[in-house]
């Protein structure tokens, strides 16, 4: 008897740029033909977008997420890489909802990337690209945390904020956006709107960094005396554009104009309030092209209706756009512009192109120059590494596992032995993926460059490093490395070295990674399949006792390697094999009398 199920699904598509058809190829309901799009959501209408359930079907391209205008040239390149969706203005529940669908999500300051939308990826999102400078629309903690790359194209809008900053100076000097709106409205108010002066005036650049040098060497052009803040600048770049860098407070004194041009971070959100306003000289003006949030607003609101601040001009506000009924807009002595500074048509194609390159060279697994959240590794360096990341992270992995059970992991010592130089020998990429070794196998968290440092220290595990500087010439970058696990018990007693610690050495060889060293056991295989370590009496026969058991289990041994400590003694015998074998061949291994302890190492 044939049994007919119906069932109705209404699904939403989230992906708004792929249509989702469903054709019936016959009356029953058994065959139909769905033509889907590589992934999709659907959901009840009864349940939150939490209950949203993604399908994810074959496919080799990534999706990348563009949630807002992104220049041309920038969309063709990741097209030719990716699945795009450009889907503006989404709602912050229809980020969360798509999230899950994305490999990479590229905005600019409009989208406020918060830690619901990493955890609404389910850990599929592996890079934020904003194209543009400020990241403080990004949740860069929670990035981390989730192993997601942050990444920016911190200089193809400089010039064009640059430009911004000083059209809004001498726009609000000469009092135009208010002179030009009084004409429309059909007056001639010649005598209203008189303006200042720019030459000989002393402008306060507050940081000098791309932007604010830029506005620097454009305001000295105009015949401004300027002198500069930046806790973190050098005074060869100020000597050199002909800029003094001052303190804070002198700025804030001496300043007949300042243009903020800092990053907003938790250190300079609000530094210019009430008690700043107080400290600047009666009757200066404002430029703000940088962030609203590094300004007080009420606290200018009040500094403006006081007459310490005779102008202000913003591009930038805390909140974005601002309320209609906000004094600050409504204000008679503000020139304001919705955050145009980078919004210039070369601005925008350079960042497009700068981000699309940085994206799609990080999905295709590349270390990204413009990495917020994550080591800048220049790329020779990596090449020269490759072999050595493939290493570590199979060093970590078999140490980890030699740990008995109820110790708990907390500190690893990772030695690298080099005839280079110290200042040559970049680390970090190799202390991350040994880190990935230890964690991944005995959790289920996934580790990356971005977040290794962030889980080893949520896990309370202390990872050192120690550089054996070799004498001979530097032909590899490294001749050996070594993990080492303190107060930890083993399952394989011959892996505790005379130091007490568990400790594996390993090398790289015609490219390839190799354990070198088990405990003070010299041994020498190649790291790929699974390894089964045996420590036994050295004595003929048992290479072949060990390999008949295998064979009957059906197990192919791909190497065998016997280091021992003197003929006669004991020996660590290394047997690679490319299937795991089952649990009655493990114990008839055990079972040979010769043989002391064994243990089976997955790589
Ligand atoms: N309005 C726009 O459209 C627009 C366009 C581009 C940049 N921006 C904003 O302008 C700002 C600067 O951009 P950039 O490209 O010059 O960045 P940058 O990193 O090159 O320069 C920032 C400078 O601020 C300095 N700084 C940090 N803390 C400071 C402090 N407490 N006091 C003084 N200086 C401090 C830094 O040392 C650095 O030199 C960013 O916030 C960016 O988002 C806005
Ligand atoms: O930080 C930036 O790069 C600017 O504020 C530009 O922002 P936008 O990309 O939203 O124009």
């Amino acid at each position: 008897m044939a049994v007919t199920t119906s069932f109705h699904l209404n699904f939403t598509n989230p992906l708004n740029n792929i249509t989702t058809t469903t054709t019936p190829l016959s009356s029953s309901f058994l065959s139909w033909k769905i033509s889907l799009p590589s992934s999709f959501t659907f959901s009840s209408p009864h349940r939150k977008p939490k209950s949203f359930i993604t399908v994810s079907l074959m496919n080799s391209k990534p999706t990348i997420l563009v949630a807002e205008k992104l220049g041309e040239a920038g969309i063709d390149l990741l097209k030719s890489f990716a699945n795009v969706d450009c889907s503006y203005n989404l709602s912050p529940e229809e980020l969360c909802t798509k999230i899950s669908l994305c490999d990479a999500l590229i905005v600019r300051s409009g989208t406020k990337v918060t830690r619901e939308v990493f955890e609404f990826s389910g850990g599929r999102l592996k890079v934020v690209g904003r194209a543009g400078v400020g990241i403080d629309n990004v949740d860069v903690s929670a990035a981390t945390e989730h192993g997601c790359l942050v990444i920016n194209a911190p200089t193809a809008n400089t010039i064009a904020a640059a430009e911004h900053g000083i059209a809004l100076l001498t726009a609000m000097s000469r009092n135009i956006a208010q002179a030009c709106a009084s004409l429309k409205a059909g007056k001639w108010q010649r005598n209203k709107y008189v303006g200042v002066s720019l030459v000989g005036k002393t402008l306060a650049v507050m940081g000098f960094g791309k932007v604010g040098s830029e506005v620097a060497r454009r305001a000295k052009g105009l015949g401004m005396h300027v002198i500069a803040h930046d806790p973190y600048a050098s005074a060869d770049r100020a000597q050199a554009i002909g800029v003094e860098l001052v303190t804070f407070d002198e700025a804030l004194s001496s300043a007949d104009f300042i243009s903020m041009h800092m990053p907003l971070t938790p250190a300079t959100s609000q530094m210019f309030n009430d008690d700043t306003f107080s400290k600047m000289k009666k009757g200066v003006r404002i430029v703000n092209v940088a962030r609203g949030g590094v300004i007080d607003e009420e606290a200018l609101l009040r500094a403006l209706d006081s007459g310490i601040v005779a102008q202000a001009a913003l591009d930038v506000f805390i909140e974005e756009p601002p309320p209609n009924d906000s004094k600050l807009v409504q204000h008679e002595s503000l020139t304001l512009t919705p955050h145009l500074g980078a919004s210039t048509t070369e601005a925008q194609e350079g960042v497009a192109v700068e981000i699309a390159e940085a994206v799609v060279g990080a999905l295709k697994g590349e270390l990204a120059a413009t990495a917020v959240n994550a080591p800048m590794v220049p790329a020779e360096v990596l090449s020269a590494l490759a072999p050595y990341v493939a290493l570590t992270e199979k060093l970590g992995r078999l140490a980890v596992q030699l740990v008995a059970g109820s110790s708990g992991v907390k500190s690893v010592k990772v030695t690298y032995a080099s005839a280079r130089a110290p200042d040559d020998l970049d680390t970090r990429l190799l202390r991350a993926t040994v880190t990935k070794g230890l964690i991944e196998p005995i959790s289920s968290v996934f580790v990356n460059l971005v977040n290794a440092d962030f889980i080893a220290k949520q896990r309370g595990l202390k990872i050192t490093e120690e550089l054996i500087l070799l004498d001979g010439s530097p032909e590899n970058p490294l001749e050996f490395i070594q993990v080492h696990i303190a107060n930890v018990e083993s399952k394989f007693a011959s892996a505790i070295a005379d130091s007490g610690d568990i400790k594996i050495d390993g090398r790289v060889k015609d490219g390839k990674p190799y354990l070198t060293k088990v405990g003070s056991f010299p041994v020498d295989v190649s790291l790929e399949g699974s390894l089964i370590l045996c420590r036994q009496v050295d004595q003929p026969g048992i290479i072949g006792k060990v390999g008949r058991i295998l064979a009957e289990e059906n197990v192919n041994v791909s190497f065998m390697s016997v280091g021992r400590t003197a003929p006669g003694k004991q020996a660590v015998m290394t047997i690679g094999v490319d299937e795991e074998p089952s649990g009655v061949a493990l114990k008839k291994i055990g079972g040979i009398p010769a043989i002391e302890e064994f243990v089976l190492l997955k790589l």
